[in-house]
């Protein structure tokens, strides 16, 4: 801090800021499972090594579980290796999808796999579900936050009402869900891992639907992935995002928005929407222990190279 800026601060505030502050961002070797050394990979077949370096281990949440990119996400991770499965979503969505996650569940027989009902938007059900799957799954390693709305409204009409529940879903709702993830990761002293959904239009005025909302929402769960980075490298928990840009699912169907996508198409170095399995493989990387364990505070965008222009 220079000396003007803490010139209106009195010595007894500074001392306890700095007590307060530096023991909680201040790493020493082996203070943080992220700091002690890397044990290496036993010297087996190639591939087995690859195998090994992109494993990823332990108990995972997936908020928004149920939906598209949740749900392909979870495969992925079961595919490299995950023990136990807590898919979140809103019950009518877990109910809708439930064929889906059954059939999910069927092809990992060996995993525990659980349904538990959130809605990111309520602290108390957040509670309830992080607590919840915290005892069923005894321990929580990683989290991954696909729960999120979408919103176009123009900014001159927009109520307050579509605007709030925009950001309360999106940002708000993926805070308060990473805090209480990492407030198990903290107790455990294992650590673990944080992945956001944030967006290509985090990054990005979309065209031609007005979104703002939905734009600043995404901005912010880029900018908190980067500051929970920084605050929780102590406890061991990496926190990174995801920013996808146009995907082939429901949120981007249907015949309203052919012409749409027509214009989203041709401002695409591609020149097409992603497919939502596209995006599992910077998952599987952001999420892996041995891959991803030195990748904090970054987001990848996934976007066909449409932030490129
Ligand atoms: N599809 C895209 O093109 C795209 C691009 C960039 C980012 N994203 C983001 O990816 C994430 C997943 O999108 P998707 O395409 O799979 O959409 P989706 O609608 O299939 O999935 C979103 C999920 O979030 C759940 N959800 C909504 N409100 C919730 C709440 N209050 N509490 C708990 N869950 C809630 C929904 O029930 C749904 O299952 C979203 O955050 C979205 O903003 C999507
Ligand atoms: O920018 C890609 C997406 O986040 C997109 O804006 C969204 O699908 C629009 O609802």
């Amino acid at each position: 801090m220079s000396a003007d800026a803490s010139a209106g601060a009195t010595e007894d505030q500074r001392a306890s800021l700095t007590s307060r502050v530096l023991p909680m961002m201040t790493l020493s070797e082996g203070s943080s499972p992220l700091t002690r050394p890397l044990a290496p990979i036993p010297s087996t077949s190639a591939r087995e090594r690859a195998e090994a370096r992109f494993q990823v281990q332990g108990k995972a949440i997936v908020t928004g579980g149920a939906g598209a990119l949740g749900l392909i996400s979870a495969q992925a991770l079961l595919e490299h290796g995950l023990s136990s499965l807590c898919i979140m979503d809103l019950p009518r969505t877990l109910e809708t999808s439930s064929e889906e996650i059954q059939s999910l569940a069927s092809k990992f027989p060996s995993v525990n796999i659980t349904k538990v009902p959130l809605d990111v938007t309520s602290i108390e059900s957040i509670k309830a579900a992080f607590e919840q799957a915290n005892k069923t799954m005894e321990g929580i390693d990683i989290l991954c936050c696909f729960a999120g709305i979408p919103g176009c409204q123009p900014s001159l009409t927009v109520t307050p009402d579509q605007f709030s529940k925009v950001i309360d879903v999106n940002l708000n709702g993926s805070f308060f869900c990473a805090q209480a993830a990492a407030k198990c990761m903290e107790s455990s002293g294992k650590g673990g891992c944080i992945l956001f959904t944030a967006s290509m239009s985090a990054h990005y005025t979309n065209f031609p639907q007005p979104q703002a909302a939905y734009n600043a929402s995404k901005a912010g769960v880029a900018h908190l992935t980067r500051n929970l980075a920084a605050e929780w490298a102590v406890h061991g928990i990496r926190v990174n995002s995801i920013s996808p840009g146009y995907m082939d699912t429901i949120l981007n169907a249907g015949d309203s928005l052919a012409d749409v996508r027509k214009i989203w198409d041709s401002r695409c170095p591609m020149g097409r929407m992603g497919d939502p399995e596209e995006i599992t493989g910077a998952v599987v990387l952001l999420c892996s222990q041995r891959a991803g364990r030195y990748i904090t505070g970054t987001d990848i965008v996934i976007d066909g190279g449409t932030l490129t222009l």
